[in-house]
Order: structure tokens, then C-alpha cells, then sequence
């Protein structure tokens, strides 16, 4: 990215949007980082963690699913833009944006709250892509001033903790520093 090479070709032929992250396996070529791993869990479903349910129960990770993507990502997104990208690429953070977003991240968490209050995990009982797709803007939250908005709510909070303290995480962090 950093030379522009995701605008081009051969990439460009992967992910016709010219983002990452775009996936090639075989003859299937993909992109949206979401139905990425929705094929990569479908693809694994015999193997380590259950990812993705059946029936009833996979209607629940699917509405926790566009939860995330139509309303968690927007606002964390910009968020972590503003707070901690911005600073790093030397440019001023938009302080109104700020507080717009921490504003709207806060009503969204208030559902959150509720939801995780009757359940361990957003979509029931275990760990599925529901929760996971929040790890990515949750982990940088952390390192922001917006680390108030989940830390203020207890069922928020305990539910954060538990999924970016999972060993798979850790490997990413780790291959992330590498
Ligand atoms: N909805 C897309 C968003 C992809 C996206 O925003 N990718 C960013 C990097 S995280 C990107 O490629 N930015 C460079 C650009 O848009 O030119 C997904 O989930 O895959």
C-alpha cells in the first residue's frame, strides 16, 4: 500500500475497489474483509474453534455480524482515524469529529451493553465472527482516549477483555510486530 500498488494491476484484478484486504485461493478470488473470513470459517468448519452456527443460531451471528459492519466499525473507525492514525501521519486530529463519534459510539455501546448482559458472547453462548470482526477497531480503541466508552460499561468491558485476551489474537498481534 505504502507504494500504491493496491490501485494497480495485478491487484486491482483481486480487488476491483483497489483496497486491502483481498484473498486468492485457487481459482476464488475475493475481497470485503468479512466475507473473507465468513469463506475461511465455512472452509474450517471442521477444524479449531466454531466460528459460524447452524440455522436459527447463525440468523443471530448474521444480525451481530451487520451490527458491527453498519454500526460499530463507522464510528470506531473514525475514532481510531482521528486519535491515533492522524497523530501518527502528522496530521491534526478534528476534535469535533471526535466528539461526534464518541457520541455515537456511546449509544451503540449502550446496546451492546444490554445485549452482552444476557449473553457471554453477542451472538450466545460462544466465541463466533460476530465478536471476532470487532477485534481489529477494539484493540486500537484501547489505545485512545474512547477506551472511556467500554471501560464505563461492565458487561462492555468483561466481554472486550475476554476476546482480545484470545491466544489466536495474540498471534495476530505478534505477526502484526513482525
Ligand atoms: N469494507 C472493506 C474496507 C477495506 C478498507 O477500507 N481497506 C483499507 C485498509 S484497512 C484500504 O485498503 N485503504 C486504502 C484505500 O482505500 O486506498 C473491507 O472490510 O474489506
Amino acid at each position: 500500500m505504502g507504494v500504491g500498488e493496491h490501485k494497480k494491476e495485478p491487484f486491482i484484478s483481486l480487488n476491483p475497489f483497489g483496497q486491502v484486504p483481498a484473498l486468492e485461493h485457487g481459482d476464488l478470488k475475493l475481497f470485503e474483509s468479512r466475507a473473507i473470513t465468513q469463506y475461511i470459517a465455512h472452509e474450517n468448519h471442521e477444524k479449531g474453534t466454531q466460528l459460524l452456527c447452524q440455522g436459527k443460531q447463525m440468523a443471530i451471528v448474521s444480525v451481530w455480524m451487520e451490527v458491527e459492519a453498519q454500526q460499530f466499525e463507522p464510528a470506531a473507525s473514525k475514532l481510531n482515524w482521528e486519535i491515533f492514525f492522524k497523530p501518527l501521519f502528522g496530521l491534526t486530529t478534528d476534535a469535533a469529529a471526535v466528539e461526534e463519534n464518541e457520541a455515537k459510539l456511546a449509544k451503540i455501546l449502550d446496546v451492546y451493553e444490554s445485549r452482552l448482559a444476557q449473553s457471554k458472547y453477542l451472538a450466545g453462548d460462544s466465541f463466533t465472527l460476530a465478536d471476532m470482526h470487532h477485534l481489529p477497531n477494539l484493540h486500537l480503541l484501547f489505545v485512545t482516549q474512547s477506551k472511556k466508552l467500554i471501560e464505563s460499561r461492565p458487561h462492555v468491558s468483561a466481554w472486550a477483555a475476554d476476546i482480545t485476551a484470545r491466544p489466536a489474537w495474540a498471534k495476530v498481534l505478534a505477526m502484526q510486530k513482525n
